[in-house]
């Protein structure tokens, strides 16, 4: 298997995904000891009015599924993350219990939100130290994440989480991208700030509970009303300066309805990273999968070859994956139906749509044998019946041949191809059996 190129600004998605080490086991997340109970707060009690959408940005559809699940993801999957309390308004707690339902999260205990962001976060802070256990067990950390800002990483919220421990309260920042000015009533220029000085503040931030309670505990209806920021309130009410640490520009938050076609953006690239092909252990389709490989390498696509799932295979069902049956014979569509079955059972398709690419190569010894190795009537009916589960089949057929260049450049198309249909996740081009 090839190994992914590592760019320390590329998000990780919301989820299942893997780190871009190399090596299958690598995939996993390096477990990171935390020996603290850790909760996170969600603010997602906003109406989203600068979006100008009648649907809050955080129940905005992504594929099918909600930002707000997408961010409660990345925190879930932290095996570290004890509880998760989100905050939403009054109205929609129907909803958001739907949401917790359908999308199955586990860690999750919805709140009704107040009429500021800081009113929200309190009751967030107010409904952890509820939560029926003995004092003692309340989180020592809190970490504070807008439910809008759905691609953080563990890598992040742990640094976040241990320099909150140590210091009371911690904060991701960026650079400005612009400079900050005071303007005079008139509108004029007052003054302006020297821009290396300052820094944006950013989410995730995290404080010990004690020092987030006892902040809210003080502060004034004015800073409830009118406040834009935690940290403040920390130093302001407990003395407590926050560490400060700078994050990936990932962490920037859905605000203008343009954010909501980048967070679309970012999700699709990072769902189509990885892919997985299965070749049934025959020697020609082992051959055309290593020569995909390399053709989707160079697309910057990862691809795993595998013969079947069954045994230790069995966890790229569970990733966030997609996968192509790489087929020499004329039972190709029952190898695609028992795939089929087998994501039905995974259940990642509940989360967002997956992809299968049945690639199908005629010409071969066996196919040759029977001619023509799949009517297009019969993929299309397979991929009419996934669609009903969420999963979207494709088919590329190509034709052996003895002549290198035509052979490569024929590979070469399937890999483009390969590559622009797991990434557009086209419902229209469902069931079609292209030519490359
Ligand atoms: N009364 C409020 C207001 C905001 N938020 C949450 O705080 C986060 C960041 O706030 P912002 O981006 O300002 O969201 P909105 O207030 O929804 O947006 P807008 O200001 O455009 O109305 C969002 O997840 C939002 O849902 C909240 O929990 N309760
Ligand atoms: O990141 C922040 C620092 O705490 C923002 O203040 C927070 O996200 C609130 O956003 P908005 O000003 O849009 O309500």
């Amino acid at each position: 298997m090839q190994s992914d190129s590592c760019d320390p600004d590329r998000p990780t998605h919301p989820g299942t995904f893997p780190t871009c080490e190399a090596g299958r086991s690598d995939h996993q997340p390096a477990e990171r000891s935390v020996d603290f109970p850790v909760s996170v707060v969600l603010p997602a009690g906003g109406t989203g009015e600068r979006t100008g959408l009648q649907t809050p940005k955080q129940f905005c559809l992504f594929m099918g599924r909600p930002l707000i699940s997408y961010t409660i993801q990345a925190f879930e999957r932290v095996s570290w993350i004890q509880s998760i309390v989100v905050v939403v308004a009054r109205e929609h707690m129907d909803l958001m219990t739907d949401i917790v339902q359908q999308f199955q999260h586990t860690k999750v205990r919805a709140v009704p939100g107040g009429s500021t962001r800081h009113r929200s976060i309190y009751n967030g802070v107010l409904a952890l130290g509820e939560e029926g256990r003995p004092v003692a067990d309340k989180p020592k950390v809190v970490l504070i994440h807008d439910a809008v800002r759905p691609f953080v990483e563990e890598d992040f919220l742990y640094k976040i989480a241990m320099a909150a421990k140590e210091q009371g309260a911690a904060g991701a920042i960026r650079p400005l991208v612009s400079t900050v000015i005071a303007t005079t009533s008139e509108g004029y220029l007052d003054h302006s700030l020297e821009r290396a000085k300052y820094r944006a503040s950013e989410m995730p931030q995290g404080f010990t509970y004690d020092v987030i309670y006892q902040a809210y505990q003080k502060c004034s209806e004015s800073d409830f009303e009118f406040g834009t920021e935690c940290l403040h309130l920390a130093l302001q009410y407990c003395g407590t300066n926050a560490k400060l640490i700078q994050g990936p520009p990932t962490l920037w938050k859905v605000t203008y309805k343009r954010d909501l076609a980048a967070a679309e953006s970012i999700i699709k690239d990072t769902l189509s990273r990885s892919a997985c092909a299965i070749t049934g252990g025959s020697a020609q389709a082992v051959t055309l999968a290593g020569a995909l490989q390399k053709a989707v390498g160079a697309l910057n696509m990862e691809l795993a070859v595998i013969p079947d799932l069954t045994g230790e295979n069995g966890w790229y069902l569970l990733k966030d994956w997609n996968f192509i049956q790489v087929s020499v014979n004329r039972s190709c569509l029952s190898e695609v139906e028992a795939l089929l079955t087998d994501l039905e059972a995974a259940k990642q398709a509940l989360l967002h749509p997956l992809v299968v690419i049945l690639v199908l190569l005629s010409g071969s010894d066996e196919l040759s044998v029977s001619g023509r190795a799949v009517e297009p009537e019969a993929i299309m009916d397979l991929a009419s019946a996934a669609k009903l589960r969420n999963i979207l089949l494709y088919g590329i057929q190509l034709h052996q041949s003895k002549d290198t260049q035509r052979w490569e450049r024929s590979v070469s198309r399937v890999g483009e191809i390969t590559s622009a249909l797991i990434r557009d996740r086209s419902p229209a081009l469902v069931g079609q059996l292209l030519q490359a």
